[in-house]
């Protein structure tokens, strides 16, 4: 190749800079019936979709247990129609398989699964326990919660059983908002048909759900407004780079040392070019970490991409003004720890005046004392939130959920419990900063920020320790670093 070929090769492409592969979409009821009817009108009937789901649910099965002797529990609505197509599917394959039915099918399509069934259908009295206990009772159409005998039965067949799966959503679960309806018994594996529901990835009920499989069926999903966070892409910093172009990321120091170096060398591991601590001088902590005196030039220097404030920062009149001026700077912001508990003892109108791209990353007890009036769902407390205050709004927990103002969310995959422990947070706002520096819109930033701490977190593994999760983060963010 000659030289001036080379010159005229493209340019480093920003847009690869933050990219993800594909998200998830997660539907609520609505945007699952919307989907439904979006087939329908592309020429699917019900019954299409049906022997589509029953098939890919009887195929996930048999890939999950084997030829494991199979107990089929179906309702009377379309969920029960898919548990008869998954029993023909199983019994065709040479699987024994008995099936019990709660009441006859109500519905036209499940009457008909019912029809094509041909081995014997017992009561829900009689069914007699089996290895592989399969749910189909209820799904999205769980509309109250189980009657006693119902749920005893369903509670012994469990515990006989030596592995569970759900069909779509384990019966007894809020579809919409991840809450439980009766106190049921925890699945090894839900086969969500069609797309993730919020209650696979919302708590409590998506440790019942256990491990969740999509079962294809061909629904076309645009523009979905919440998804699952998925894995990002990071782009590698290209020859073209140096220290400033990868973010200068300035993270505001306190009373308390530990918090605010944690999110400092967080951001630093999370790829920014540039670290400073501002107003920490007396903190250790690597080499490469700048220390600057807090000062409205220092505060001011155009060249920062994203301001920290709140790890370790103190509830004290010297937390109050450096949240004020930090305020009143235009950097994007992430706000965090004690940046907001200030925050909602000096009330929300304090942001009324923002308009850099910024991101809170509260605590439920945060979030409690925030936004006060708000109650529901996580999903539905969160997009209020975002909407409220014209943030974007980061709901940590073993289920974090993300909301931009006009409606967006994004919910994480369940997170490894050793994360509920002092200064994880902090290491996560760090990564914020960091995500928001390279240039990444807010919702991108949180979702690759929640991401990276997730996995590595992970890698991490029992007994970590904040300061682990710096240490993974490499790791984490090899594997979605892609060549520029
Ligand atoms: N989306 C898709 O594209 C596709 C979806 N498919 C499947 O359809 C499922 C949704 O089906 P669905 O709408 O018929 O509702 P479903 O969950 O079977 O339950 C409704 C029935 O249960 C009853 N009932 C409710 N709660 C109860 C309780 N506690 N105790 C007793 N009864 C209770 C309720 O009675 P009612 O409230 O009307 O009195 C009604 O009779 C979905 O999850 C997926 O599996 C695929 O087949 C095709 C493609
Ligand atoms: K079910």
């Amino acid at each position: 190749m000659t030289i001036s070929k080379l010159e005229t090769l493209p340019q480093h492409d920003r847009s690869i800079r933050s990219s993800a592969l594909n998200p998830r979409p997660i539907l609520r009821l609505q945007a699952m019936r919307a989907a439904e009817m979006a087939a329908m009108k592309c020429g699917s009937s019900v019954d299409d979709l049906m022997e589509k789901a029953g098939k890919v649910a009887a195929s996930i099965t048999r890939s999950f247990a084997g030829n494991m002797p199979a107990l089929i529990l179906c309702g009377p609505g379309n969920n029960g129609g898919d548990g008869y197509v998954v029993a023909r599917y199983l019994a065709e394959w040479g699987i024994p398989v008995s099936v019990a039915a709660y009441s006859e099918p109500k519905t036209d399509a499940a009457k008909k699964a019912r029809s094509l069934f041909s081995g014997k259908v017992t009561s829900l009295d009689e069914a007699e326990a089996a290895p592989l206990l399969i749910d189909a009772l209820f799904g999205v159409g769980m509309s109250r919660s189980l009657d006693n005998a119902l749920l005893s039965k369903l509670t012994a067949l469990s515990k006989a059983a030596s592995l569970r799966i759900a069909i779509d959503v384990p019966s007894g679960v809020d579809t919409d908002k991840g809450s439980l309806l009766s106190d049921i018994p925890a699945f090894d594996l839900t086969i969500a048909i069609g797309a993730l529901k919020p209650a696979h990835r919302l708590e409590p009920s998506a440790t019942i759900c256990g491990r969740v499989a999509v079962g294809d069926i061909d629904l076309t999903i645009s523009n979905p407004d919440l998804i699952e966070i998925p894995k990002p892409r990071l782009a590698a910093p290209t020859p073209a780079d140096y220290k400033y172009s990868r973010g200068y990321v300035a993270i505001t120091a306190g009373a308390m040392a530990g918090a605010s170096l944690l999110s400092a060398v967080a951001a630093q591991r999370a790829g920014a070019g540039y670290v400073a601590l501002l107003g920490g001088e007396t903190i250790s902590g690597p080499m490469a970490l700048v220390h600057r005196s807090w000062s409205r030039e220092a505060l001011a220097d155009e060249r920062i991409n994203a301001l920290v404030i709140g790890p370790g920062l103190g509830r004290d009149e010297l937390g109050v003004q450096r949240l004020s001026m930090a305020l009143d700077t235009s950097h994007p912001l992430v706000l965090d720890a004690d940046a907001l508990f200030l925050l909602s003892r000096e009330g929300l109108d304090c942001l009324r005046n923002i308009q850099q791209p910024t991101i809170i990353t509260p605590h439920e007890g945060e979030f409690k004392r925030l936004f006060e009036g708000i109650s529901g769902d996580k999903l539905t407390r969160v997009t209020k939130a975002a909407a409220l205050s014209g943030l974007v709004v980061v709901l940590k927990g073993a289920d974090t959920v993300i909301a931009t103002p006009d409606g967006r969310a994004a919910i994480s995959q369940p997170a490894v419990s050793w994360l509920a422990n002092a200064g994880t947070g902090d290491v996560l706002s760090g990564i914020c900063g960091a995500m928001l520096a390279r240039g990444m819109d807010p919702f991108d930033a949180a979702c690759t920020a929640v991401w990276l701490h997730g996995e590595a977190a992970r890698l991490a593994g029992p007994g970590m320790i904040a300061d682990d999760l710096i240490h993974h983060l490499r790791s984490a963010f090899v594997e979605v670093t892609v060549a520029s």
